[in-house]
């Protein structure tokens, strides 16, 4: 599933529709809680029917005044799938899941392009805040979204270990030819892509004209070597999860996090060659 951003406007939706229509499956159209957000929602989730699925895209998933604009959207549409996020503790994925949310997603920081535990010193260890989120939400019958953080396909198999239903990726699905971003020749002959965070300089210059007088960025802007087809990066994080499954003895990936048992360690690989790739 791709979750689209939140800048795209109701015509560039209608074109993608008509043009693609079989990727509406694999899509949620995002949205922040804005009036302007919610109004530009509607008009896309009503006037391309084939979207099934909602991200409700915020940065700090504990504003007051969140589950009430949830509930607003699951009243204007009851049968569409709805992520709501970001939160990283148990008693706010209750509230999100009362209100209407099917799958919360869960991250403060751990992103790759995330300086928000830098600039603003918020942020929860990823693995804790999925394992908390996790069990409150599958009390409930909802489900969480672990997002952020993910560096290598291990680590999505620690998420879904931790009880995660669904894994965010940024920046490993980065550079690719599907992924944003211009490919760049450098003096030196290297191909690479920008790759930018939500909340970032570039990101804010791009979609709101600039950082406005008030505020910070809170994400960067890299340059990530180009890696061609992501369908070869797929295949490498799925030969990974299939081989953490038989590891751990689980069928389905439902049965990864009943399976799994973490322990503190010093070292999680030997990197005397390098790194971890
Ligand atoms: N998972 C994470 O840890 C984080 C994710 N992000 C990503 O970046 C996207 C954009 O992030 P933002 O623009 O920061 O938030 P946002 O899209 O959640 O915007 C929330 C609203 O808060 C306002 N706001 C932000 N800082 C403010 C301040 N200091 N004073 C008053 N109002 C303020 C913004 O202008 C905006 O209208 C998010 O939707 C998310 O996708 C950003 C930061 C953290
Ligand atoms: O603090 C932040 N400032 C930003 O500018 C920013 N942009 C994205 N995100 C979040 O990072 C997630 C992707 O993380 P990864 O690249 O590690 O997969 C994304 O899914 C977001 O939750 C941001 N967080």
């Amino acid at each position: 599933m791709t979750a689209v951003h939140k800048y795209y406007s109701v015509d560039e939706w209608k074109a993608f529709a008509q043009s693609s229509p079989e990727a509406l499956d694999f899509v949620t159209v995002s949205s922040g809680t804005s009036e302007d957000d919610i109004k530009r929602l509607s008009s896309i989730v009503n006037e391309v029917p084939g979207i099934s699925g909602i991200t409700l895209d915020i940065a700090n998933g504990y504003q007051d005044s969140f589950p009430d604009i949830i509930a607003r959207v699951r009243d204007a549409f009851p049968k569409h799938t709805i992520v709501a996020g970001n939160v990283v503790t148990g008693e706010v994925v209750e509230d999100l899941i009362r209100a209407g949310a099917d799958v919360v997603k869960v991250g403060l920081g751990p992103g790759s392009v995330c300086i928000t535990r830098i600039k603003t010193g918020v942020g929860y260890p990823q693995l804790s805040a999925v394992l908390e989120c996790s069990e409150v939400a599958h009390e409930m019958g909802g489900h969480i979204m672990a997002d952020g953080g993910c560096t290598c396909p291990g680590d999505i198999a620690k998420a879904l270990g931790g009880g995660a239903d669904f894994v965010m990726l940024g920046g490993m699905l980065a550079g690719h030819d599907q992924s944003g971003g211009e490919l760049r020749t450098k003096e030196d002959g290297t191909k690479v892509k920008t790759f930018y965070g939500m909340s970032s300089e570039t990101a804010m210059s791009k979609h709101a004209g600039q950082v406005a007088s008030y505020r910070t960025a809170e994400g960067k802007s890299v340059e990530v070597p180009y890696r061609g087809d992501v369908t070869d990066t797929l295949q490498d994080i799925l030969g990974g999860l299939r081989s953490t499954c038989t590891y751990v003895g689980a069928a389905k990936l439902a049965e990864l996090a009943p399976r799994t048992t973490f322990i503190r360690v010093q070292h999680q690989a030997n990197y005397f060659y390098g790194t971890k790739h």
